[in-house]
């Protein structure tokens, strides 16, 4: 079994090419190698399959072995993967996604090396029930939750995948272990929740740390920063673009003003190919 170890900003994954649909053994696979102590080590899998509606069909599975509707960083890398191998022979590529629909993507090469992905994450989902949370409302901004006996104002957000951001005084310094997995579980969030915590330094840079929806604390999550990003416009934080900084490194995220898309670039690399005996 070939695989290949990619990550963006240090969101990693182990990435297969070559199944015609997502095999069944994909979650129990999941969860033993993406174990960093008696396995290949990773945040999760990467399937990159045939698609009848896009170029290609990108699956994710975190390394609890739930799968995820969407991954930023991961469709970064599954574009990359596709260029370098010559699977596709443009720049522009579409990937169809569980949860987010087909994205757009977009490479710039420079003397034939991938250097930066730009990818279309479409429209923000901000109706309360369709996130999912509880709450029948129409956006779902500066709300309270308490979790552990504390009180926080979180602002909910779907790309694809549910994300509670919650602005705080020093995200960098912010302790993800002791509140990431009590809101990730909250009964408000029906399917679970991907977690960030932000400070917003200036109008165009946001920091922000991440507590996943099955695989916990990670480097960066791209669909986090997106929602980051729309969750600071729609508090009044930040301006429509900004440069979301995570542990791992920076992505420039843009909510367009004209098609109410969010645009996300950043990097994707190769750490090496490996074979399972
Ligand atoms: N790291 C990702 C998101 C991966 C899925 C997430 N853990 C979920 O369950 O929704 C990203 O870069 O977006």
């Amino acid at each position: 079994m070939e695989f290949t170890k990619m990550h963006g900003l240090g969101n990693d994954f182990i990435v297969w090419f070559g199944y015609q649909e997502l095999p069944p053994e994909a979650s129990e696979l999941a969860v033993r190698l993406c174990d960093r102590h008696f396995g290949v080590g990773a945040d999760g899998l990467v399937y990159i399959l045939p698609s009848e509606k896009a170029d290609f069909c990108m699956r994710i599975i975190n390394s609890d072995g739930s799968e995820a509707e969407q991954c930023g960083n991961a469709i970064r890398c599954a574009a990359k993967y596709v260029y370098d191998r010559k699977h596709i022979n443009r720049e522009q590529i579409t990937i169809e996604t569980l949860g987010a629909g087909v994205q757009q993507v977009e490479l710039t090469v420079v003397d034939g090396l991938v250097r930066q992905v730009k990818v279309d994450m479409g429209e923000p989902i901000l109706d309360g029930l369709k996130i999912p949370t509880t709450l029948d409302l129409a956006s779902v901004i500066n709300q309270s939750i308490e979790a552990g006996g504390s009180g926080f104002r979180f602002t909910a957000v779907s790309m694809g995948n549910p994300h509670c951001v919650i602005y705080v005084e020093d995200a960098s310094g912010f302790d993800l272990e002791a509140w990431g997995p009590k809101l990730e579980c909250h009964p408000l969030f029906p399917k679970k929740t991907n977690v960030e915590f932000a400070t917003v330094r200036s109008r165009d840079h946001i920091d922000m740390r991440v507590w996943e929806r099955g695989a916990g604390p990670t480097l960066a999550c791209g669909t986090g920063a997106c929602a980051t990003l729309v969750a600071s416009v729609l508090n009044g934080y930040s301006d429509r673009r900004a440069i979301v900084s995570l542990k791992g490194g920076d992505l420039d995220i843009e909510w367009n003003e004209n098609d109410n898309h969010v645009y996300m670039t950043g990097p994707a690399e190769v750490v090496y190919d490996g074979r399972l005996s």
